[in-house]
């Protein structure tokens, strides 16, 4: 599913580049479960963004679901993210003058899905979180736990294949985080590929596989 081979990352920091990732070869295969973890600034956001065809690396190459991401054009990429990869966020993201069903319905929107199939997609996966019945509440309206499954259902509307969260139950209270890890494994269990960055290591521990960075390299993978 994700296979990165040599890929090196630097960030422009005053005068000279900051050495981000380095060398990082990576295989995660289609429905692993994977977390990642690491201390503060070793890299673990960049690298789930580089997964997540958020930003751009400076050598290496970078293949998702065989397609070799590092040498298609922006557009090329926007589509296989928007194809493939379901975003969540330890701040949830939602955008805060919508509601709940429309911050789902966003990305069906952007990928020009008709209105009736769009309706249909997003009142299942509501249904799925057990949030229909908040569908027209604002994000303001709503609890940790409430966001964080809204968000949820905004990541598996359009179907992806992998699941990128950072740091997923890094704003909620114990309960919560508990209930919103064992949603994401359900959605492991069904066949989607998770991967975790996460400063809990009994979050971290769940996965069936961990890996570990340190100063921008991979120490287990
Ligand atoms: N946009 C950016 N521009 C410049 N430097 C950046 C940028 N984003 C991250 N960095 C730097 O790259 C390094 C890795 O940052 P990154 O956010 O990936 O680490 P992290 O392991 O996710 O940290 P944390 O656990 O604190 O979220 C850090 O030294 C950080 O300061």
């Amino acid at each position: 599913m994700i296979r990165m081979q040599a890929v090196n990352k630097w960030y422009p920091s005053g005068d000279t580049k900051l050495h981000a990732l380095k060398n990082i070869n990576l295989e995660i295969h289609s429905g692993d479960y994977v977390s990642l973890m690491g201390p503060s600034g070793s890299g673990k956001s960049t690298l789930l963004n580089m997964i997540g065809l958020l930003d751009v690396f400076e050598d290496g190459e970078y293949w998702l679901a065989q397609h070799p991401t590092h040498e298609l054009s922006e557009e090329s990429r926007a589509r296989l993210r928007r194809e493939h990869i379901g975003f969540i966020f330890q701040s949830f993201q939602l955008i805060p003058r919508l509601t709940a069903f429309e911050n789902v319905a966003l990305p069906l929107v952007l990928s020009e899905v008709p209105s009736h199939e769009r309706q249909q997609k997003v009142t299942s996966v509501l249904k799925q979180m057990d949030m229909l019945a908040r569908a027209h509440h604002r994000p303001s309206q709503l609890s940790g736990g409430q966001l964080q499954r809204v968000a949820i259902a905004r990541a598996i509307v359009t179907e992806p294949s992998v699941i990128l969260a950072d740091e997923p139950t890094g704003n909620l209270d114990q309960q919560s985080g508990h209930d919103i890890t064992e949603l994401l494994e359900n959605l492991n269990r069904r066949g989607i590929t998770l991967i975790v960055v996460t400063h809990d290591p009994a979050l971290g521990q769940r996965a069936r596989r961990q890996i570990r960075m340190i100063d921008g390299a991979l120490v287990n993978s």
